[in-house]
């Protein structure tokens, strides 16, 4: 049976051969020439605030399982009460079929507010890496099961070029132990995050017992990031006990009619 990450890279494959066509890669590398330098979206994720830990806050209209998730969509509005809430990063879906996202949005979003960007889509070619870079993305997602390591590696070394962060995302054990000290330990490392995803794409069921379980197998949980399903200050807790250093939340923000009330209800002010 196709998984859906499987039809999903298969959709990247056309969309990589089409938009080339229109836009040769040589036509980006020109475009991103004399850029500002990236945010640092390595540094806003994993320094020590006055926060248990970190939030990377998602931009997500819809996914494939739960549907349209905000109808009332507006991504820059989204963005500044992220802002103004005390998010430390941005993650923003650039996927369009899937996620009802865009890049545009992506280019708006970086313009009106000062957070480091995350383009969060599914990354399999250079060119996308290219172009998350002309579009204003501080930094981009690399998911352990789409790559093969080699392609992995010269990917992540590609975005480390381009000072752009990289998220490093795996699910299972397997893909833990396969980039955690070949992509992670590894000197060309720099500015990588490891993230573990407590969506199984099988079933679409989150379990954040995975980062927990996950968590004990690594030894700098200073760039560990916990992905999906987060929606309690006890569940924000929990990974800060385990010692994560960032959660990345979409969801449970998006579906809240009050996006700044939200993130003070997973984020408590300390008492006392
Ligand atoms: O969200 C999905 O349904 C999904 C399906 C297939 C591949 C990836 C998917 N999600 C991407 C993400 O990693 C999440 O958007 C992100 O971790 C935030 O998760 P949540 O807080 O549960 O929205």
């Amino acid at each position: 049976m196709t998984t859906i990450l499987e039809k999903i890279v298969a959709t990247k494959r056309v969309e990589v051969a089409e938009r080339s066509a229109l836009t040769p890669i040589e036509a980006l590398k020109e475009q991103a020439f004399g850029l500002p330098r990236p945010r640092n979206f390595f540094h806003a994720v994993t320094r020590k605030g006055t926060k248990p830990l970190n939030l990377i806050a998602e931009v997500k209209k819809a996914s494939p399982s739960a549907g349209v998730i905000r109808e009332n969509f507006d991504p820059v509005e989204i963005a500044r009460d992220y802002a103004e809430a005390g998010a430390d990063a941005i993650s923003c879906l650039t996927d369009e079929k899937y996620f009802q996202g865009s890049l545009e949005y992506l280019k708006a979003i970086r313009l009106a507010v000062d957070l480091p960007v995350l383009r969060k889509d599914f990354i399999i070619d250079p060119y996308q890496v290219w172009e998350a870079r002309v579009a204003g993305a501080d930094a981009i997602l690399l998911i352990a099961e789409c790559l093969p390591i080699n392609e992995l590696i010269d990917l992540q070394i590609l975005a480390t070029e381009l000072n752009l962060t990289t998220l490093i995302e795996v699910h299972d054990m397997e893909n833990l132990i396969r980039v955690r000290d070949r992509v992670i330990g590894f000197p060309h490392r720099s500015y990588s995050l490891l993230g573990i995803n407590n969506r199984d794409l099988r079933t679409f069921k989150t379990d954040l017992g995975t980062t927990l379980r996950m968590a004990e197998l690594v030894e700098d949980r200073s760039v560990l990031v916990s992905e999906s399903g987060i929606h309690t200050a006890w569940d924000v807790q929990k990974l800060a006990d385990a010692g994560v250093a960032a959660v990345l939340v979409g969801e449970s923000l998006m579906r809240s009619p009050d996006i700044k009330a939200k993130v003070r209800e997973l984020f408590p002010p300390k008492k006392g």
